[in-house]
């Protein structure tokens, strides 16, 4: 089936700064496609310009594989976002918000009414209908912002980092709901800095900074592309320099460190990795308490394609 969205060499420049330097994108019907990417990467940017709502240099967009021009309202029409900061009219209740965004593409009342209905359960807001948006949490906000973006059924989705201080339970619903968005025909372009979401919901991942793409795949592909193969962590008594010289030397070592008594062996893909971790430490007399090995995790991935750790540190304490 033809792609939902073609996005070709885009390069979008903010004066002397290239935001989007010949940025791709491909996205099949019915994909949760995850876009990750550091602060300042270009998400947004690229969200925007598919959207036509920023010009750009060079390169091209096609959505539902037609050409994507500011004056393709039939397009648009087919288009639902949840933009990052809320956006809702404060002086309206959240039906009266929900029927308004949704009037934009659905002008007659009676066909609106059972979509606005919809869309306030989808979103679990029932109890709400007649609340101002002042009065809501801000998980229940950024719900009524989804609900404003769905209402009109689209079938192309952008959720721009939807759950950014979002409550772990509006956090779980907004996640739910995606996928059933999904599960109902819609394709869906979403970008988070939270990568156990990412992981969760998207069917692919497309990791990018600087403007460009660095790599995609889905989780385990791109957890595949690096070095790291295994994470094994032991809690230990003690760690003295010889043994810890000794581990660095392991042949699949990639970094060895002890973190609060807890030695963390990070090492390339190898069957034998805690075999002869643990064979070390027994001959050094060092006392073993739990052991854990793990695959790599998409941070794990982030890191080591972009050199740059995903979240932000006012962000990493969530
Ligand atoms: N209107 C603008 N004028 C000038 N530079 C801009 C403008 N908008 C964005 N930029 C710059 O373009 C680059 C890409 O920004 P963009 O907002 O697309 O990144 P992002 O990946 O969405 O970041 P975040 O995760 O913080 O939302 C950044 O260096 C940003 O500072």
């Amino acid at each position: 089936m033809a792609d939902i969205v073609s996005v070709d060499s885009v390069v979008k420049r903010y004066g002397e700064l290239v935001a989007l330097d010949h940025f791709d994108l491909h996205i099949a019907p019915g994909e949760i496609l995850g876009l990750l990417g550091p602060n300042g990467s270009g998400k947004t940017t690229a969200i925007n310009c598919m959207l036509q709502l920023l010009t750009y240099d060079k390169g091209s967009i096609e959505l539902f594989g037609e050409p994507m021009t500011p004056a393709r309202y039939d397009l648009k029409r087919r288009i639902g976002v949840v933009p990052q900061q809320v956006a809702v009219m404060n002086e309206l209740t959240v039906r009266e918000n929900v029927d308004c965004f949704c009037s934009l593409y659905v002008p007659d009342r009676k066909l609106r009414q059972p979509l606005v209905e919809a869309a306030i359960d989808f979103v679990g807001l029932e109890d709400f209908i007649g609340f101002r948006p002042r009065k809501l949490s801000g998980g229940l906000l950024r719900r009524l912002n989804i609900a404003c973006g769905i209402a009109h059924r689209p079938e192309l989705i952008f959720f721009d980092e939807p759950t950014v201080a979002v409550d772990p339970q509006s956090r779980n619903a907004i996640l739910r709901g995606i996928q059933r968005l999904r599960d109902e025909g819609a394709t869906v372009v979403y970008t988070s800095h939270y990568m156990e979401e990412v992981e969760q919901i998207c069917s692919r991942i497309v990791i990018m900074d600087h403007g460009r793409v660095l790599a995609q795949g889905t989780a385990d592909e791109l957890k595949r592309m690096i070095s790291v193969g295994e994470r094994i962590q032991v809690e230990v008594d003690r760690m003295p320099d010889e043994l810890l010289a000794r581990l660095r030397a392991l042949p699949h070592a990639i970094t060895i460190e002890v973190e609060d008594d807890v030695l963390v062996c990070v090492c390339e893909a190898s069957p034998h990795n805690l075999v002869d971790v643990l064979r070390e430490l027994t001959d050094a007399g060092v006392t073993i308490g739990r052991v854990w090995s793990a695959p790599p995790t998409l941070n794990d991935v982030f890191l080591e394609i972009t050199g740059r750790e995903l979240r932000d540190g006012a962000e990493a304490g969530r």
